[in-house]
This record gives structure tokens, sequence and C-alpha cells, in this order.
């Protein structure tokens, strides 16, 4: 039997704005249930998850996934970023009833990826900031969620066009549009439980690939803007 002191650790953060469904999503993935009244989440809210890395391979090997439901109220914003620290993946959760809440996401891509404050959009050539870029630099797996499937009966029909000019596509990340209230969203066998599975294992391969490199923090501020991917990598190590 696996003790669970054992059991090695690795941490997504979800992020989205206040209201999205982000606890909702946080207790489905942890519980296989659905959470009815989910309070407002004040600072962040811990779930942890047992995933079977690589299942079924020779390779499978039993993880513990720390969910870190961030509140994405305003008024906390100059606090949450204390959650940022060490960090092996990103779920951005919006609601697919709001349209906004979909185009905050590069802002909350942005506030975690800057962490330190430092403006990253300096680092670019063009003074833009490129998820894209900063993502693929600092190798973070990234899953986008948009939660209320049950209340957009545009986003049920048009399900395929889902990705089209979304950050998901931007990024080239997966994206899942779902129910949170039903706890069969992810039952076992569907296409969004097995996204959600190889989410999980490309975060366990990005902890890691970051314990290989136990020196790679120091580099932190080594790098001129030409190397700003390797600059921002190194923060997420
Ligand atoms: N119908 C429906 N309601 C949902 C869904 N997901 C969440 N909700 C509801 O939306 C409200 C907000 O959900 P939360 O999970 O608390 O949202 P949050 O993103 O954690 O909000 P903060 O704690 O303020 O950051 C609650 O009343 C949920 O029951 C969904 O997929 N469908």
């Amino acid at each position: 039997m696996v003790m669970a002191n054992n059991i090695e650790k690795a941490r997504v953060l979800i992020v989205g704005d206040s209201g999205v469904g982000k606890t909702c999503l946080t207790h489905l993935i942890a519980h296989s249930e659905s959470l009815t009244r989910p309070g407002w989440t004040v600072g962040c809210n811990i779930e942890v998850k047992l995933h079977e890395y690589k299942e079924g391979t020779p390779h499978q090997k039993t993880y513990f996934i720390e969910l870190f439901d961030i509140g994405g109220s305003l008024s906390h914003r100059n606090t949450r970023g204390v959650f940022y620290t060490t960090l092996h993946g990103i779920i951005l959760v919006h609601d697919l009833t709001n349209r906004k809440s979909q185009e905050n996401l590069r802002d909350w891509l942005f506030e975690i990826l800057n962490k330190d404050g430092k403006d990253i959009r300096n680092l670019s050539c063009d003074n833009t900031f490129d998820p894209e870029q900063f993502l693929g630099s600092t190798q973070l797996p990234l899953l986008v969620v948009g939660a209320k499937l049950d209340l957009s009966e545009e986003k049920r029909k048009s399900n395929q066009l889902q990705k089209i000019g979304s950050i998901a596509e931007h990024c080239g990340s997966e994206e899942i549009w779902l129910n949170c209230r039903d706890s069969r969203s992810f039952a076992a066998g569907t296409t969004d439980a097995v996204k959600l599975s190889r989410f999980f294992d490309r975060v366990i391969e990005k902890k890691n690939h970051s314990r290989e490199l136990p020196n790679a923090s120091s580099d932190r501020r080594k790098h001129a803007s030409a190397e700003a991917g390797n600059k921002i990598s190194s923060q997420f190590t």
C-alpha cells in the first residue's frame, strides 16, 4: 500500500473572474461530485486530487494534485501574488454566458506570469504581452475551462467552434466546456476526463522537469530582453 507521505505533489492554480465557477470546478475535479452552494472564495481554497500519472502504462504512478482555487475578487488583487510562487500548471476558467470573463483570461495569465511585479510587457519587442510566447518559455501546462455550458444554449449548439479565436487557440492548449454542477461532467472515459487527465500528466512532467533544474531560479535576472523567455521560465522552477 502507498503511504500518503510518500506520494509526490504537483500544484495547479485555478484562476478567473469572480463567480465564473472556479470553486464548483475545483470541487468537481477533487471529489467527482457537484457543489450546490459554494461560498465566495476569500484568498484561496485548496483541494487535493489523487491522480494516476500515465494510467494503464508501465510508468503509472500516483500523485497528489494540489488545486489552488484563487478568489477572483478584484479587492484581493494585491495580495494573491503569494499563491503564484510555486506552480506547475494553470487552469483558466471563464463563464460561457459572460464574454468579458473570457477576454479577462489574458489579464489573469499576465498577473500570474508577472507575479514579481516586473512588467513583462517591457521584455517583448513591441511592448505587448504575448501569452503564447511567455507560456511557451515557462513550459507551464495550461488548460482553459468554459463553465455554465448548461446556461448557454448558443454555445451548446456550436461546441465544435469553441476554440476559434480564443486564448486556448492562441496558446495551443486544450479547452473544455462543461456544466460544473453536473457530477457526470468528468465521468470516466469521456473526452473531457481524458483531456483533464492528460493535462495533469503534463503538470507532473513539468514538476519533475523543474526538480531536475534546481539552480535555474538563481539565473532569474541574468538575461536581457532577447532572452526574456528563459528568464520568465526560471521563475517557475
Ligand atoms: N448553472 C451553472 N451554475 C454554475 C456553474 N458553475 C458555477 N455555477 C454557479 O455560479 C456561482 C459561482 O460559482 P463559484 O464556483 O463560487 O465561482 P468562483 O469562480 O469560485 O467565484 P469566486 O469565489 O468569487 O472567485 C454559484 O452559484 C455556482 O453554483 C455551471 O457550470 N452551471
